[in-house]
């Protein structure tokens, strides 16, 4: 891809004279020329009482149990695998994640930007393809890779 991925800049080291790349998000930076393996996803995330931060914009606090929480995930990708209501439908009003007023849209990121769990699962998708049920510190997701 011609140029720098988005969120990454040239810089140019004053002991070398050598360009590296540094980026913004991550402050870090690095001597390669960052490709960019970018990805773009969707996800709806449903909060328990064990979630980082257990309270979203649509409720205070979070009372559901992990267990509860995962039955709920279940229920909704069985809608979505049938084609009954889709996962921006169904995440602009139950995802835990302030991404649902985007329609759980998160943009295109690449490595080391997201929890770990939720990078990988999401760079093992293909284009269109609904993931399993995944846990991260945040609570538990469907994600529908988009780009
Ligand atoms: C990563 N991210 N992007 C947005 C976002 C994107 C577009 C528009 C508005 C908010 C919100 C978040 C975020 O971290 N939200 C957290 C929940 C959360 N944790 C995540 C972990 C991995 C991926 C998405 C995740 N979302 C929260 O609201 O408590």
């Amino acid at each position: 891809m011609s140029g720098l991925p988005s969120g990454w800049e040239e810089r140019m080291s004053k002991s070398t004279g050598k360009p590296y790349y540094f980026n913004r998000a991550t402050k870090t930076s690095q001597w390669e020329m960052p490709t960019d393996d970018q990805v773009r996803a969707s996800h709806l995330l449903v909060k328990h009482t064990e979630s980082r931060r257990p309270s979203s914009w649509k409720q205070d606090t979070i009372t559901r149990s992990k267990d509860e929480a995962l039955e709920i995930i279940k229920g909704y990708r069985g809608r979505i695998a049938s084609g009954d209501i889709t996962l921006q439908e169904l995440a602009s009003t139950e995802s835990d994640c302030s991404s649902a007023k985007s329609e759980g849209d998160l943009g295109f990121f690449g490595p080391g930007q997201m929890q770990k769990p939720f990078e990988q699962a999401t760079f093992a998708l293909k284009i269109g393809e609904l993931s399993e049920p995944v846990f991260t510190d945040s609570g538990i997701h469907l994600i529908l890779r988009t780009g």
